[in-house]
């Protein structure tokens, strides 16, 4: 998205703004064929590649705008898509979007529903120039992007600047400590402290990080995360503070700006912050102290005005002792504590992100809702996720893809997953016990699918069972 990045949030926002004006989704692909903005099932796509042989992707390779006013019998234009047969488009237009004499992407208009399609079709003309327009709008800034940056103009580029807003409401979880992280919290987004939020890898740092930034005053500023840990030491110290032109061997010779300054008025969030090597720290403790920095090879101090929030899965206590983190630091980032708990602190909340992650990857791939089998539900909830949240969702969407019925069993399960010991945490049971524990998830699920209503009379036939021994079955599993 080379050409995109520093325009996101513009475009994103030309995109929901048209959207509801026209009551069509809308969406923009870079020219890899990867979704930049999105309303309506796409914007839950933002990120990811279209699929090879999709429209739109057409429209990439061709460099022509097309239209197609009836999907279902369209076929042709569609025959190569690999997701041709769970297409929810109706009708869609797209346009190529050009920079100068360059093709850069496509703008696309989808119509999802019989209401959107017939609009499509009654006012073709004038959508499709209000496309192109959109398409050339687009194109323009991009052109003008570049102009900026050969003007030397301080174009921020490497802001990641997010496609949309996280708030409060993205940190699923019922658990109460995670609740009480989330109002401790929203009770300190405006203020200047720094917050020192520790948990295992996966257990949502960036999340809660991004969450107090964009629910707080200095939402309107980048955020600016920073990997300690994946930037080389000889680096990092350039990255955080910047350098000033000419100040090494193999410098831009226009010096760079730091992330710090970068994050001015905003937040800087140092993730993996106990890898900050210990030759840098007494600097970083100095900007906490003085909020001023100073950039490499430059003579004076820059103020600036950033919210810190670091984040670690290290103990730093422990760090402390063996001399590998310096005590002052540490009392400086932990003026806010927060901690976020791992998956197997809270397993009541493993069937919630099941559930939410199954719904989401379902709608990305077009798919009507899968089910899980509930002896797998079982076992994936007694599973230990190492990997926390990151790797339960990494393992749906594997699944999602993979499962061939509408319900997910252990034949969907990843590789290394299945190389587990499936049975383990069975183990202590007996045959007979775990039969019924199955038995008992099954009539459980059946009671739980908003499709039976909690309908014995329509259960019971369902599980070829009779009325009778629903009831007895129901009366020694407790489930009324
Ligand atoms: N409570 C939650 N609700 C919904 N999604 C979550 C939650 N916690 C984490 N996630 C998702 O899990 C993934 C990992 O979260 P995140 O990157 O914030 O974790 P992290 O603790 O910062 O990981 P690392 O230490 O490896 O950088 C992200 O996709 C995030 O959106």
């Amino acid at each position: 998205m080379a050409g995109f990045i520093g325009i996101q949030q513009f475009i994103q926002d030309y995109t929901e703004n048209t959207a509801e004006i026209l009551g069509l989704d809308i969406t923009v692909l870079d020219e890899k064929g990867v979704r930049i903005s999105g309303t309506g099932y796409y914007k839950e796509l933002i990120g990811k590649a279209a699929p090879e042989g999709s429209f739109f992707r057409m429209i990439l390779e061709t460099g022509k705008p097309g239209v197609i006013y009836d999907v279902k019998k369209d076929e042709s234009q569609c025959m190569k898509c690999q997701f041709v047969n769970q297409c929810k488009e109706l009708a869609t237009i797209g346009f190529p979007i050009v920079k100068n004499e360059k093709l850069v992407g496509v703008i696309g208009m989808i119509g999802f529903s019989h209401k959107q399609k017939d609009k499509m079709i009654i006012e073709s003309e004038k959508l499709i120039r209000f496309l192109s327009n959109g398409s050339t709008l687009l194109g323009n800034k991009l052109a003008m992007l570049d102009f900026g940056k050969e003007k030397g103009c301080k174009i921020q580029e490497d802001i990641p600047v997010p496609p949309n807003t996280i708030s409060f409401e993205n940190i699923l979880g019922k658990d109460s400590g995670l609740q009480d992280v989330i109002k401790k919290a929203r009770r300190i987004i405006n203020s200047p402290s720094t917050v020192l939020i520790r948990g295992d890898s996966g257990t949502g740092k960036e999340l809660l990080a991004k969450a107090i930034h964009f629910e707080s005053k200095r939402r309107t500023h980048p955020f600016v995360a920073v990997n300690c840990a994946a930037i080389p030491e000889s680096l990092l110290e350039s990255e955080l503070f910047g350098y000033e032109g000419g100040s090494f061997t193999g410098s831009n010779r226009n010096g760079k700006i730091g992330k710090f300054e970068l994050a001015d008025n905003g937040t800087i969030f140092l993730d993996e912050i106990g890898d900050m090597p210990i030759f840098l720290q007494p600097k970083l403790l100095r900007v906490l102290q003085e909020r001023e920095i100073e950039r490499i090879g430059g003579k004076k101090a820059i103020g600036i005005n950033v919210r810190v929030i670091a984040a670690t899965h290290r103990n730093l206590e422990e760090m402390v002792q063996k001399g590998t983190f310096r005590e002052d630091l540490y009392y400086r980032l932990n003026v806010i504590p927060l901690h976020t708990k791992s998956l197997q602190e809270r397993r009541d909340d493993i069937v919630l992100y099941l559930d939410h992650f199954i719904h989401k990857h379902c709608r990305i791939m077009l798919r009507s809702p899968l089910r899980l089998d509930p002896m797998l539900e079982r076992w994936l909830i007694r599973y230990d996720w190492p990997g926390n949240i990151r790797q339960l969702e990494n393992a749906v969407e594997y699944m999602v893809n993979m499962a061939e019925s509408d319900t997910i069993g252990f034949h969907d399960l990843p590789d290394y997953l299945l190389q587990q010991d499936l049975l383990s945490v069975e183990r202590g049971l007996s045959l007979e016990q775990m039969i019924s524990e199955y038995e008992r998830d099954v009539i459980q699920s059946y009671f739980l699918a908003e499709k039976y209503r909690n309908d014995k009379e329509q259960i019971a036939p369902e599980l070829q069972i009779s009325l009778s021994t629903l009831y007895r079955k129901l009366e020694k599993y407790q489930l009324w």
